[in-house]
């Protein structure tokens, strides 16, 4: 853990009002530091890294749906947290990718500073780039901290972002079925 965040967090306490000294705040920023290289870790990883091999051959070319995976994140505007939903669909052509591994996939973008329209087009791409999928589909809904504990204070607003990647933007059909089996029809 590099002691240059930590040094950085302890003059954020400085900043704000803090006395470092008490015994409760000790160690934030040792915890804080570790904390926040934890929520960023998206940045030390990359694809193949991730998916780690799991694509494997497969005749079925139905579409496969892995929805209601955990989303949190933070804004590149505030650095705070976003939380939510992601589903992922796709229609394999000859290559399915291991299931566990969408999810990684979510959290690698998730795991770095981001507007929400971003990580989704992210995440869509990088499904399409490994499955090579006739179409791919994405929605993320989230609620952002930015908007519910400061600025606007807006505490039932949800976002809903969505990428849609070959057959899933040409064709209606193909679409409806996502929207249907996600239930968001
Ligand atoms: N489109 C989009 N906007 C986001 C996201 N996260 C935060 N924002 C918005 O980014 C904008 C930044 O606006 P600014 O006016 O520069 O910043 P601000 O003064 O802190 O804005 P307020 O939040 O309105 O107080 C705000 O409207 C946020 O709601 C995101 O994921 N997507
Ligand atoms: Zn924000």
């Amino acid at each position: 853990m590099s002691d240059k965040l930590e040094n950085l967090y302890r003059e954020i306490l400085v900043e704000i009002g803090e006395d470092i000294s008490r015994n409760g705040i000790l160690d934030t920023p040792k915890r804080a530091a570790k904390a926040m290289k934890f929520l960023t870790h998206g940045y030390e990883q990359d694809l193949d890294e991730v998916v780690n091999g799991a694509i494997f051959d497969s005749d079925n070319d139905a579409m496969v749906i892995v929805k209601d995976i955990e989303l949190y994140s933070m804004c590149e505007h505030h650095i705070l947290p976003f939380i939510g939903k992601v589903h992922v669909g796709y229609l394999p052509t000859g290559k399915v990718i291991g299931l566990s591994k969408i999810a990684r996939i979510v959290d690698m973008f998730a795991r770095r500073l981001q507007i929400q329209e971003n990580l989704t087009k992210q995440i869509a791409h990088a499904v399409q780039d490994v499955t090579g999928a006739a179409g791919v589909g994405v929605i993320v809904e989230a609620k952002h901290m930015c908007m519910m504990m400061r600025g606007v204070e807006k505490q039932n607003s949800v976002m809903t972002s969505s990428t849609m990647l070959g057959q899933f933007r040409s064709s209606q059909n193909t679409r409806n079925e996502f929207l249907t089996l996600i239930e968001k029809r």
